[in-house]
C-alpha cells in the first residue's frame, strides 16, 4: 500500500476526544487500526492476547507506529505480523484519542475493502467476524465508534 492508496473518506470525521480529557504534558501515542469490510458488510476483530494491558478484550487489529514509521506503513505491518493478510487498499476513516490508565492513544482508524490473504491466527489471537458487533468486552476506545460504524456497513450492503 502507497500513500496514494490511502484515500480520504467521506465517513472521515473531525477527532474526537473521547473518556478522560487527555493531559497535554502525556505524548500521545500514535496506533493504526484496519477494519477488513466484507461486501455484506461484516468486519474482523480480534481478541487481545494474554501479556497486553486489556488483556482478552476485543478490537480492531492493528499496533503503534514505530519510530520512523508512517501510520499507513504501520497498518500494513501489523496486519502482516498479526494476520498473514496484505492491505491492497484502505481508506482513512477516523482518528480519536482516548487516556488509558496505562497510555494516551491516538488510534487512527482505516477501512479496507480489499486485501490479500484469508486471516490466521499467527499471535494465537481469537478473531470473529462479525455484522452488528455482538463481542464483549470491547477496548472501551473503540466502543463509540460503532454506531457510526453499523452506518458505513449499512451503506456497503445497499
Ligand atoms: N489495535 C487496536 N488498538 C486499540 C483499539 N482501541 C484501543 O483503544 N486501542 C489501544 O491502542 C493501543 C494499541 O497498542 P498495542 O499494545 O496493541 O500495540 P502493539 O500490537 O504494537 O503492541 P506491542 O507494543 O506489544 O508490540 C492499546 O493501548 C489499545 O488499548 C482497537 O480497536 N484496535
Amino acid at each position: 500500500m502507497t500513500q496514494s492508496e490511502i484515500r480520504q473518506s467521506n465517513a472521515t470525521q473531525p477527532e474526537a476526544k473521547l473518556g478522560q480529557e487527555p493531559n497535554a504534558s502525556a505524548k500521545a501515542i500514535d496506533v493504526a487500526v484496519g477494519i477488513l469490510m466484507r461486501p455484506n458488510g461484516d468486519v474482523l476483530l480480534g481478541q487481545r492476547p494474554q501479556g497486553k494491558p486489556y488483556a482478552g478484550y476485543w478490537e480492531f487489529p492493528g499496533g503503534k507506529v514505530e519510530a520512523n514509521e508512517d501510520v499507513a506503513s504501520a497498518l500494513r505491518r501489523e496486519f502482516m505480523e498479526e494476520l498473514g493478510v496484505s492491505i491492497v487498499c484502505a481508506e482513512a476513516w477516523c482518528c480519536v484519542e482516548h487516556v488509558y490508565p496505562h497510555a494516551h492513544v491516538r488510534l487512527h482508524f482505516y477501512i479496507s475493502r480489499h486485501w490479500e490473504g484469508e486471516p490466521q491466527s499467527l499471535e494465537g489471537q481469537a478473531f470473529a467476524w462479525q455484522g452488528a458487533v455482538d463481542v464483549q468486552p470491547l477496548l472501551p476506545a473503540t466502543i463509540p465508534l460503532l454506531q457510526d460504524l453499523d452506518e458505513v456497513r449499512r451503506a456497503v450492503q445497499s
